[in-house]
């Protein structure tokens, strides 16, 4: 395994520094003789199936699985090594830390720091958003817990998701109820998963939903028992699976284009919007206050 640093070029010329420690080996963790491989990073597990062409990148950056620009790092380079193998036409996302999906982009990440870290942060989140959203491959999302916010966002990037029916594992943007805006990119996904009223309803009201209210809202596919997650998720891509790649992905491509264009040709002033919006006084005080409540919740 080798364990590097460097750096990694993004869109619009930009570069993300990779922090020490990031995997990039080549398939250098266990391969099994059935076609399994298992690579390994620190915080983004892939398990894949060669012979059926399914890869699983289970979130593994504990306690919450939150969006950390070191998170979304290793993430990205899973992504990209995945999309550019052929071997994989279908990606699996779910979580290795018990009872949460994902909570998020990391509020620590939106506190205290600098300018230049905020824009940098948020170029990673929009990347990480354009890659999940137009990937090749059918895209499942096993959520096996709370998925709020950015969580939301990443299974609502997917093509299909599957969430445990668990009262405990609500799901939506709740950006309101921190004082914050989700951007319009956002919206524009949740709009086109669950229609115009819903969406606005949702949004402004930051609604986190149980599992039947998120069924019933379209906002997820299925809800199945927890035991049952990762083998419905499985069965549907194989379903997925059956049709030709080729009018698949291009029909995704035609149904998902103009809402990514929409955030391509402005990604630099989105960006500028972040910045400008997260440095506020106020925006600050109102996600330390969050944070802090957070923390005192366990008290
Ligand atoms: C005009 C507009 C222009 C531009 C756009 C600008 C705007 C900005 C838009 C930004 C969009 C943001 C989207 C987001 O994703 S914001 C993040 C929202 N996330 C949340 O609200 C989730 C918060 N967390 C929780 O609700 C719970 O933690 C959770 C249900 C996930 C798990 O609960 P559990 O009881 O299991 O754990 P906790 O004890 O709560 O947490 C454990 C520790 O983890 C810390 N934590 C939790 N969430 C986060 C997070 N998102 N970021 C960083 N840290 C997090 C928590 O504080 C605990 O820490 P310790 O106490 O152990 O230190």
């Amino acid at each position: 395994m080798a364990l590097v640093a460097g750096r990694k070029t993004f869109a619009a010329g930009k570069t993300l520094l990779l922090r020490a420690g990031v995997w990039l080996g080549a398939e250098a963790a266990a391969r099994g003789g059935n076609g399994a491989r298992r690579f390994v990073s620190q915080r983004v597990l892939v398990e894949s199936d060669v012979t059926a062409g399914i890869a699983t990148i289970k979130f593994k950056n504990p306690p919450v699985n939150s969006l950390s620009l070191e998170f979304l790092t290793e993430f990205i380079i899973c992504l990209e090594k995945l999309e550019n193998d052929k071997t994989y036409r279908g990606l699996i996302l779910t979580s290795d830390c018990p009872g949460i999906f994902s909570a998020g982009l990391d509020l620590r990440e939106m506190c205290g720091k600098n300018l230049a870290h905020y824009a940098e942060y948020w170029r990673a989140i929009q990347e990480t958003w354009l890659k999940l959203y137009l990937s090749n491959m059918v895209l499942v999302a096993a959520i096996n817990g709370a998925s709020p916010a950015g969580g939301c966002l990443m299974a609502l990037s997917s093509d299909y998701r599957v969430l445990a029916d668990n009262p405990r594992y609500r799901i939506g943007l709740n950006e309101t109820l921190l004082g914050i805006v989700a951007p319009f990119w956002f919206k524009d996904v949740l709009v086109n998963t669950i229609g115009h009223r819903a969406a606005e309803h949702a949004l402004q009201l930051g609604l986190l939903f149980q599992p039947t209210e998120a069924l019933q809202v379209g906002m997820v596919d299925q809800v199945v028992p927890e035991d049952q997650v990762q083998s419905t998720a499985l069965s549907v891509m194989t379903e997925w699976l059956a049709i030709p790649d080729h009018a698949r992905q291009l029909t995704k491509s035609m149904m998902r284009k103009a809402t990514a264009d929409n955030l391509i040709k402005q990604r630099e002033a989105d960006i500028q919007n972040f910045v400008s919006f997260v440095s506020r006084d106020s925006i600050q005080k109102s996600l330390q206050v969050y944070l802090e409540k957070l923390k005192q919740k366990k008290h």
